[in-house]
């Protein structure tokens, strides 16, 4: 989906600004990641994009819907079309990994069938479906986060948002989890992801926004930017 935001800051009480006057285009269909340091508005600006927040200012357009006027009816049509992946993963303890995934369908009323067929596809493509009847406690922690990605795009998202995603894993499994947000991306999805970890964004090039104390400092196409804090 194509993202526009114009002139949207955030403040949050009493007056934090998080985001200040911030523009920005995404094409459908781009890699975009946001850095910057710790409490640069990275998380916000995502949060308002899923339309968790609402911006004190400004206009954000994702695809059709403008979300300063989305109706709160609206809202599960609009979440239905983004996948979110969390540093902390975000699973359900109580669930397996395969009912992880087919809640999602559940919830918003794919027949039986349907589900079954569609979870066992994004297992195998995240390479789980051997793990199905895993917990999540009993997954490591890449194969948790294979396992929240498979939740967010299992319903097929125009836009995928992923804060943090490779934050807890070792650099092989931060590897391979990139290298499915990329195949993901080539399928069409839009996805912007947010990051501290400078060899990701040197070694899978993609276009680079970078925030500083709410504001867009740098957007580097090529992704040519020095990063800032843990690696
Ligand atoms: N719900 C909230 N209430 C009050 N202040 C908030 C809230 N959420 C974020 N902030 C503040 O907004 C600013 C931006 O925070 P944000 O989480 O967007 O930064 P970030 O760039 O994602 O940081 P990090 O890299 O540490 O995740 C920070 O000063 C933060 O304390």
């Amino acid at each position: 989906m194509e993202i526009r935001m114009a002139g949207v800051s955030k403040i949050f009480d009493p007056d934090i600004v998080a985001l200040e006057d911030v523009y920005l285009n995404v094409k459908k269909g781009e890699f975009v990641y946001f850095v910057g340091h710790t409490g640069s508005g990275k998380t916000t600006l995502l949060r308002l994009i899923n339309r968790e927040l609402i911006p004190t200012s400004g206009q954000i357009m994702v695809g059709k819907y403008n979300l300063r006027k989305l109706r709160l009816g609206q809202l599960p049509y609009y979440r239905r079309q983004i996948g979110v992946v969390f540093q902390d993963f975000k699973l359900l303890p109580h669930l397996n990994a395969a009912e992880n995934v087919a809640f999602v369908l559940e919830a918003i009323g794919v027949p039986k069938r349907q589900v079954e067929e569609r979870v066992k596809a994004v297992l195998s493509r995240l390479d789980l479906w051997r793990r199905r009847f895993l917990y999540p406690e009993q997954m490591s922690g890449g194969e948790q986060q294979r396992l929240a990605i498979a939740r967010a795009v299992v319903n097929m998202p125009s836009l995928l948002i992923a804060d943090e995603p490779t934050g807890n894993l070792d650099m092989e499994t931060a590897e391979s989890i990139m290298e499915i947000l990329f195949s993901i991306n080539a399928t069409g999805t839009t996805v912007l992801m947010a990051t501290h970890n400078q060899y990701i964004v040197d070694a899978f090039r993609a276009r680079v926004v970078e925030l500083d104390r709410g504001r867009i400092a740098r957007d580097e196409p090529k992704g040519e930017v020095e990063l800032y804090g843990d690696l």
